[in-house]
């Protein structure tokens, strides 16, 4: 008999252990190509490395709000190859940090990103190697979608290419006014790659997204605000450009980014795992995963201390 109830507490405790590992295979650094697609990380790895400049730059706050900034000002933070490397680290850094609640995305100076750089574009032109960097992009940038924290993309100055696909693997963009998002790809003959146009479907629909790709529209904020692209507008107070006027833009979205984030990181990260398992999940499975987020946070210290302090929500 005693046997018999501590095999079951034994399968218990397996069957919720096997639930917890489904659930971080879900939702933790699951991007979408392994070796079971010839996906060979390390190999991709050294033939961007080939490729340098620039750099991807990560400060994590006592907030639980990191800053991403994309930083190759002389090419108006394009992509080089080295940055995509770094860009992976950066995101794997923040897979691993338990404390964080947000993550705010910005360019280095003044502006977004103007998408891969184009001398290493022009170097890797042949489709085998073109497919193999939009297969390490693609990873880094759903791995970075999927990240337990609330992220924001600050878009100042132009968001181009690659730039545009980046703003759309936040959770939200921010647009400062006078900046531009625009898929330029139809311009180069090409189609986005880094899994933008999968994102900007889920975003804006169908109907705006092949408006916004077959017509390398550019969209302003104003436009932005309308499809739903741009989820608020940024005014900066100070007049012109430069350093002052950048950081007023990141205090902003900083600000608005703590109206979501207020509150302890398990709680916060819960949130964004539920939302997460309903924008990608069918809904039976987005059911169950919910089901385990909550049972990761039911009976946590914010619940015991909201449920003693008898909180009223007036
Ligand atoms: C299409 C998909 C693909 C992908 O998904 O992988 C890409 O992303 S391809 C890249 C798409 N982006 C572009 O084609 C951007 C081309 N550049 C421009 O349109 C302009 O440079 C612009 C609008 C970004 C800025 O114009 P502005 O007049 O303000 O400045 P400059 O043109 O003088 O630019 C300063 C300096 O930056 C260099 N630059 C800009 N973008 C890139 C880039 N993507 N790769 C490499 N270098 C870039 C530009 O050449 C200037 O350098 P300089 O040495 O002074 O000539």
């Amino acid at each position: 008999m005693a046997l018999c109830a501590a095999k079951r507490r034994l399968l218990k405790h397996a069957g919720s252990c096997a639930a917890w590992a489904r659930l971080l295979q879900r939702q933790s650094s699951g991007g979408v190509y392994s070796s079971s697609h010839g996906f060979n990380q390390e190999e991709i790895r050294e033939k961007l490395r080939a490729f340098p400049g620039g750099s991807v730059d990560l400060l994590k706050q006592e907030s639980g709000i990191a800053v991403l900034t994309i930083n190759n000002p002389s090419r108006m933070n394009a992509f080089s190859g080295s940055m995509m490397v770094d860009l992976e680290e950066r995101v794997s850094q923040l897979e691993n940090w338990t404390d964080g609640k947000g993550l705010i995305v910005q360019g280095a100076a003044g502006s977004f990103c103007s998408g891969s750089d184009l001398n290493a574009v022009r170097a890797i032109s042949n489709p085998q190697d073109g497919m193999k960097m939009c297969m390490f992009m693609q990873n880094s940038l759903t791995r970075l979608l999927r990240l337990p924290l609330i992220s924001v993309a600050l878009v100042e100055g132009r968001a181009l290419g690659g730039g545009a696909e980046l703003t759309t693997a936040c959770d939200f963009r921010l647009m400062a006014s006078g900046s531009v998002i625009q898929f330029v790809h139809k311009h180069m003959g090409l189609v986005p790659g880094w899994g933008g146009a999968a994102r900007l479907v889920r975003i804006v629909g169908s109907q705006n997204a092949l408006k916004l790709l077959g017509g390398a529209l550019k969209v302003d904020p104003e436009l932005g605000m309308r499809i739903g692209l741009a989820d608020g507008v940024l005014e900066a107070t100070r007049a012109g450009e430069g350093a002052g006027h950048t950081s007023e833009l990141l205090q902003q979205v900083e600000n608005w980014l703590g109206g979501y984030t207020k509150g302890p990181a398990p709680v916060i990260q819960a949130v964004k795992r539920v939302v997460l398992s309903g924008r990608e999940l069918p809904l039976s499975e987005a059911l169950r995963t919910e089901k385990d987020v909550f049972g990761t946070v039911w009976g946590g210290p914010a619940n015991l201390q909201a449920l003693a302090s008898k909180s009223k929500h007036k």
